[in-house]
């Protein structure tokens, strides 16, 4: 299970998410309470160990820029809310993982599979907001791709939404954050709670059915 802790603002917050063994970190260079700036997010990035996936969040953003910023702040992949299908190639030729975000429900999300890419983030309609929505929507992505479960999960419902969607990976901000905080700051308990129920739903899955090799069928 792929787990990402999104709307990183600090070192402090970056390094708490290492340590309560989240699997990616996202930097938000989209208009958002939780912005950071390119050179801000290089300085957290060089402190976290190489294993950890720095995402860079962009909305509408030129491909050109993207890939500049992704290289500027040393990021391992970008995360791209909007954008066409060719403006999302220009980014996974150049950058070595792209996340294709899109609404749950809408029509971009039935047609995730046109972007080319393996992750899709599947949101709710306000990134960013903390809203959850009607998990069965996800069911319209295409099959065959990566979904990441996005939009208001948090501790409490992390373990529920896995069971019913078996996403995988999950990505939080507003349900880690530290009540009465500065935008985007985390609370350390919520942080270490989500990656933990996370994972331990993840584990209750049960294992995917092998198919049958016909060809090694010693009854015969
Ligand atoms: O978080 C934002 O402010 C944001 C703004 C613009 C584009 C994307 C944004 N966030 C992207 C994320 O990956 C969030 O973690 C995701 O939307 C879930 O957010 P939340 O519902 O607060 O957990």
């Amino acid at each position: 299970m792929f787990v990402k802790i999104c709307g990183i603002t600090s070192e402090d917050d970056a390094l708490l998410a290492v340590a309560m063994d989240a699997d990616a970190v996202g930097f938000i260079f989209a208009p958002s309470t939780r912005q950071i700036a390119p050179v801000v997010a290089r300085d957290i990035v060089k402190r976290l160990p190489p294993e950890i996936i720095t995402v860079g969040v962009f909305r509408d953003e030129a491909p050109e820029r993207v890939v500049s910023i992704v290289n500027q702040a040393g990021l391992r992949a970008a995360q791209l809310h909007g954008g066409t299908p060719e403006a999302t190639q220009y980014v996974a030729a150049r950058v070595p993982l792209v996340i294709k975000a899109v609404a749950a429900g809408s029509p971009e999300a039935a047609a995730a599979d046109e972007h080319g890419v393996e992750v899709v983030h599947v949101d709710g309609t306000t990134p960013g907001s903390g809203q959850t929505y009607d998990w069965d929507l996800v069911r319209a992505v295409p099959p065959g791709l990566k979904v990441v479960l996005a939009g208001g999960l948090d501790p409490g419902n992390v373990a529920d939404a896995i069971d019913r969607v078996r996403p995988w990976g999950v990505d939080v901000a507003s349900g880690v954050e530290r009540d009465g905080g500065t935008p985007g700051e985390k609370d350390p308990r919520k942080v270490r709670l989500f990656v933990a129920n996370a994972r331990a739903a993840a584990a209750r899955l049960p294992a995917p059915v092998e198919p049958y090799d016909w060809t090694d069928d010693t009854l015969s």
